[in-house]
């Protein structure tokens, strides 16, 4: 394909205004290749949030520019901006953000639904077989453990075939194990499905699964690591943390 899966350029957030104006990015461009996983990282408050919420167009950046599978979202009315991000992109957050009510199936059925679709329940169970939850279709989240709930989330995310899946610290609330087991599955659909992933984490085991990692500070790009260790991408971040102090 001859444009990348997501194009940052010259990406400015500011909130406010005045004398309590925070400029959340400073001027980011960026770019993420089809078929890349890749971790943000940086000091807190450093802009990773804001960053994702621009690059997904839940947010739009006071200037500069986005584009999505080669379509740029500045300028797209709210509207058009809603259908791209169904069609294109999948979110995954920290609070898995089930409905409790819903079987572990209708929750995954739920973005369809949205879109005026009905979807298939072979889909619906190929998705969740994915996820490896094939069996637990018609669980509610209560009767789910927390891996097995981000991993709902997972399928839900990825019903609509996105082109991206962004995660915001999307094993920020699973312990270790757990975390690994969903860290493989993102890294396993990044390379047997080509599913371009970003996501932020604080924590450098998990940025270690992906190929590359960019570090963020004060709003702006400061280096990056590919194919890095977690050991190494842990050194990088003492030092950021150090030098902003
Ligand atoms: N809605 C908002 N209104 C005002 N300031 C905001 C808003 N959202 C974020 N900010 C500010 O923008 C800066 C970047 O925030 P952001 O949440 O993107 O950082 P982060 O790196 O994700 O932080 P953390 O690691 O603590 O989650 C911070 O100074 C934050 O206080």
């Amino acid at each position: 394909m001859a444009h990348e899966a997501v194009q940052l350029r010259h990406v400015t957030r500011r909130y406010g205004t005045g004398g309590g104006a925070v400029t959340a990015l400073d001027e980011v461009s960026l770019d993420f290749q089809h078929g890349t996983f890749t971790a943000i990282m940086g000091p807190s408050g450093s802009g990773k949030s804001t960053l994702l919420q621009c690059a997904a167009g839940l947010d739009r950046p006071t200037s500069g520019s986005v584009a999505v599978g080669g379509t740029e979202l500045t300028g797209l009315s709210e509207t058009r901006l809603t259908l791209l991000r169904r069609r294109q992109i999948g979110f995954v957050f920290q609070a898995f953000n089930l409905l409790p009510s819903l079987t572990a199936g209708q929750n995954v059925a739920l973005p369809l639904r949205l879109a005026g679709r009905r979807p298939a329940p072979a889909r619906i169970r190929e998705v969740l077989e994915r996820v490896g939850l094939g069996e637990r279709m018609r669980h509610r989240p209560a009767e789910l453990s927390g891996g097995q709930q981000q991993r709902v989330a997972l399928a839900r995310a990825l019903i609509t075939r996105p082109q991206v899946l962004f995660g915001d610290e999307p094993t920020g609330a699973l312990d270790s194990q757990t975390s690994r087991e969903v860290l493989t599955l993102l890294r396993d659909m990044v390379r047997d499905e080509g599913r371009t992933t970003v996501m932020v984490t604080h924590d450098p085991v998990a940025a270690s699964y992906a190929d590359r990692v960019v570090f963020l500070v004060d709003g702006r790009v400061d280096g990056e690591l590919c194919a890095a260790s977690a050991q190494e991408i842990a050194a990088q971040m003492a030092q950021l943390e150090d030098v902003t102090c």
